[in-house]
């Protein structure tokens, strides 16, 4: 988040500043001193034809028209109809959105309190989608809910923050508006931190603090969240000294629309409440500091144009870049300075220590089409820290179910090298989803890997019917499976549905959305 300040009446710890101001920050610890033509996986044709030259064979609906391939090796696969379609939008998004649309974003990833993308000073693209959400496991179910149904008896805090809510929500826009008028009036400094244009995704900062605040009473559930969230914006430049302000700007626009239900009691339980998160924030950017930069820059050093709208970018960190498969990073580029997508590791850890990231360039995408039409070899962008935790679970040797519809291949493929790496041999079973055999851009890479791994099972879906995901139920059993998900947020919701459908628990699904959770916060 990123501004700052008022007043602060606590003793400057959290949840004690008791409702009658401002705690003050805690002090921070010292910061301590402290390719290719490119594809990561070079000579592999474009086309999905294999370097074999054999045609791919993709599992397809029966009883659809398509391009065609000659038939699967095990025959087409028939997908059962009677999942609903995802809206078009969801088909546009680039990984920001995993799991947001981008209205969605609040609480979905670190750049829900980070400044928004702003129109640009040309005629500007519209802003993505919100990046995707930090992979997590699906769905804690506290998150999963609305919050008033999590605490129908919250603490009195909850209670007086849950009203407070349910009065502002007719008038959410003005709330927004108000909110920041405030912020960049009074604290005009916090002004560049934000993108140029606040017009979309403005809402981004406020609805996340909204939401944590309403489900204040899950503390631990959020935990993880607003540490990640506290971290994440070091990178946009963020101090401890901000978050006051941006708290007495919140209680300004709160005390003004929530008129009928305001007073002094619920005046400091929004004090308390919004002390407890800024602080865990606070500490969580705090202790990153001790050990890792605010950001990376990485020098492109290949772009590889895998369809007229898909590169692979490939980029060289300008000092080592720890972070596990599966997990996603952000990214800014220089042509649009302050604003950032989410993009995950298309593959493990390298000895080389470069980083590749699978980019799409949608209509509307400011980065993705910068990194997909602009981005050449010397360009230098910005990384923020890795984050999380759709990563692979090595104390078991459960199977691995992947579904990746579109680019979305990217993570599972990190996730097939990652097992690989570690010499096991679970089964890893992964289901590639594309809308047509073009859009299968990355399967030569997946079945080398299959053709290197006996425990590895690559199967092509091409559908563009939105029942990708009913394609697993043809196999299984797979109740001995962990499941991993990652691609359009329409994919990832029907595919828990179809995951749980066969019987694969909630708590062994993982995914980069956080819907349930950017529900809530809508
Ligand atoms: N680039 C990256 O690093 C990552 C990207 N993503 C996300 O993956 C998505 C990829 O987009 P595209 O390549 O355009 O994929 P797409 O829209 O072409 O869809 C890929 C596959 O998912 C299926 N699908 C789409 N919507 C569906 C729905 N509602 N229900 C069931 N199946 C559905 C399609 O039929 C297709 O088989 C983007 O939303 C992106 O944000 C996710 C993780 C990582």
């Amino acid at each position: 988040m990123d501004a700052p300040t008022t007043t602060s009446a606590g003793n400057g710890t959290s949840g004690d500043s008791g409702g009658g101001g401002w705690f003050t920050p805690r002090k921070a610890p010292k910061p301590s001193e402290g390719g290719e033509q490119t594809r990561p996986e070079s000579g592999e044709p474009e086309s999905p034809e294999t370097s074999e030259g054999r045609r791919v064979s993709a599992i397809r609906p029966l009883g659809r028209s398509g391009p065609t391939a000659p038939a699967p090796e095990n025959g087409p696969v028939p997908i059962p109809e009677h999942r609903p379609a995802a809206g078009p939008e969801d088909a546009a998004e680039e990984r920001i959105p995993s799991a947001r649309q981008a209205s969605d974003s609040a609480l979905a990833s670190d750049s829900a309190l980070a400044p928004t993308p702003a129109p640009a000073p040309t005629p500007a693209p519209a802003p993505e989608p919100a990046p995707a959400p930090g992979p997590m496991q699906s769905g804690p179910p506290a998150l999963s809910r609305p919050a008033a149904e999590l605490s129908p008896k919250g603490s009195p805090d909850a209670i007086r923050v849950q009203r407070t809510m349910a009065e502002i929500e007719p008038v959410a826009d003005k709330v927004t508006s108000y909110f920041y008028a405030l912020l960049f009036t009074r604290h005009p400094d916090l002004r560049p931190l934000f993108p140029a244009a606040m017009d979309t995704q403005r809402d981004r900062l406020l609805k996340a603090l909204l939401t944590a605040a309403e489900l204040i009473d899950h503390t631990d559930v959020l935990a993880d969240y607003l540490k990640n969230l506290g971290r994440g914006h070091r990178k946009y430049g963020t101090r401890s000294e901000h978050y006051p302000a941006v708290g007495e700007c919140l209680i300004g626009s709160l005390s003004r629309y929530a008129s009928a239900v305001w007073d002094e009691e619920t005046e400091a339980a929004w004090v308390r409440t919004y002390t407890r998160i800024s602080q865990i924030m606070i500490d969580a950017a705090a202790a990153d500091e001790l050990r890792a930069p605010a950001w990376w820059l990485a020098e492109v050093v290949s772009h590889d144009l895998r369809t007229p709208d898909i590169a692979v970018v490939t980029v060289r960190p300008d000092q080592p870049y720890p972070f596990l498969a599966g997990q996603y990073t952000s990214l800014e580029t220089p042509w649009w300075p302050r604003i950032w997508r989410h993009y995950s590791f298309a593959s493990a850890p390298r000895p080389d220590g470069l980083l590749s990231f699978h980019v799409k360039a949608v209509p509307a995408g400011w980065v993705s089409n910068a990194l997909v039409h602009h981005a050449r070899p010397g360009d230098v962008l910005r990384l923020g820290a890795p984050a999380g935790s759709m990563t692979v679970d090595h104390t078991t040797d459960s199977g691995l179910l992947c579904l990746g519809g579109g680019t979305g291949i990217a993570p599972i493929k990190a996730l097939v090298e990652d097992v690989a790496e570690h010499g096991e041999r679970r089964p890893v079973e992964v289901f590639y989803g594309a809308r047509t055999d073009h859009d299968l851009y990355d399967i030569d890479t997946m079945l080398r890997l299959q053709q290197t791994h006996p425990w590895l099972s690559v199967r092509p879906v091409v559908d563009d019917h939105a029942q990708f995901p009913e394609a697993v139920r043809e196999y299984g059993p797979w109740n001995e499976y962990d499941a991993y998900l990652s691609g359009p947020p329409g994919m990832i919701r029907s595919g828990v549905d179809a995951l749980r459908d066969v019987g694969i628990p909630a708590g062994r699904i993982r995914h980069d959305s956080v819907e349930e959770l950017m529900a809530t916060a809508d």
